[in-house]
């Protein structure tokens, strides 16, 4: 079976921000995603997805999605290419990514973490969250705030991934920490991560769609809430996560893109939660709310 490429052609702007919506769209699933400069005078870039022919429709169609909003005229070109480990490859480019005080570093770059660092070892995977993404690291940088700045005692970690969001928080306060995710393979992943990271007791992991767990009412209500999902199914589930949340309780939420902010905070006063900051990263927004006066 042979691997190809899928591409579009624009300028160098376009081409990083068509990379930001793939990475959300397809996230760190098996493929290897990257910009190429073609024409450095005229500004010719490339934004690709390497994959395997098998996947092509599926992958085909999940591209179109994530640029139809803005780059609804940039045709998906397709190239046959040699056989390389582009996963691999993928790796090797992966360097640590600064938010606040984290440090969200590969094991290849363990050497890296200086001794104020609040380290966090996550190799890219098969769950989304090494922290490259702007959405991974704007929440990384809200929760630092939020964790030293309000009394937390515990933290729900909705949709977590590779469980960076969930280990960031274990890292900076020894609290209970809930953190779910819909797909289980993620919720392996995310387990593997926290032993990595010393902190897999604290946490407990668990496959769940939304709020269908006993789990939540178990651990609930939660002081901190924080959900990187996207900015539809945040909306959606705005009524159902408040009353989760404790009396004077924080709620981080992200997966947004910027031109969507305006529909989410609506969604969320609505709910009585007042709005406390908003913060971009490449085009993404994390958002803070709390209950009751910022
Ligand atoms: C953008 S990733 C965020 C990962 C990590 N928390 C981070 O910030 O890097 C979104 C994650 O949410 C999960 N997810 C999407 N919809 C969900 C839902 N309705 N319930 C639970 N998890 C969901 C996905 O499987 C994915 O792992």
């Amino acid at each position: 079976m042979s691997e190809i490429r899928l591409f579009v052609s624009t300028t160098e702007v376009n081409a990083n921000r068509v990379l930001d919506l793939l990475g959300f769209e397809l996230g760190e699933e098996d493929f290897a995603i990257a910009t190429t400069e073609v024409d450095e005078k005229a500004d010719i870039w490339e934004a690709s997805i390497y994959l395997m022919m098998e996947d092509e429709d599926a992958v085909r169609a999940r591209f179109e999605t994530a640029i139809a909003e803005e780059f609804a005229e940039l045709a998906i070109e397709r190239e046959v290419i040699p056989d390389i480990d582009w996963i691999a490859k993928s790796l090797e480019g992966l360097t640590p990514v600064r938010a606040g005080r984290f440090l969200v570093h590969g094991s290849h770059d363990r050497d890296k973490v200086q001794p104020h660092d609040i380290a966090i070892e996550i190799d890219a995977g098969q769950a989304f969250g090494t922290g490259h993404h702007g959405t991974t690291a704007g929440c990384l940088e809200v929760i630092e705030t939020v964790v030293r700045s309000r009394k937390v005692r515990n933290a729900l970690d909705l949709g977590t991934g590779s469980g960076v969001l969930a280990i960031a928080v274990r890292k900076l306060r020894p609290i209970p920490v809930l953190a779910t995710d819909i797909d289980p393979i993620a919720v392996r992943v995310a387990r593997d991560n926290a032993r990595r990271n010393q902190v897999v007791d604290a946490i407990d992991f668990r496959t769940a769609p939304g709020f269908h767990s006993t789990a939540f009412r178990e651990y609930g209500p939660f002081d901190l809430i924080i959900a990187n999902i996207l900015a539809r199914p945040l909306i959606k589930m705005a009524p159902q996560l408040v009353t989760h949340l404790a009396p004077n309780g924080s709620v981080i939420l992200s997966g947004i893109l910027a031109s969507q902010r305006w529909k989410v905070i609506a969604a969320y006063s609505s709910q009585g939660l007042s709005h406390v900051r908003t913060i971009w990263r490449n085009g993404w927004v994390t958002i803070h709310f709390t209950q009751g006066k910022g």
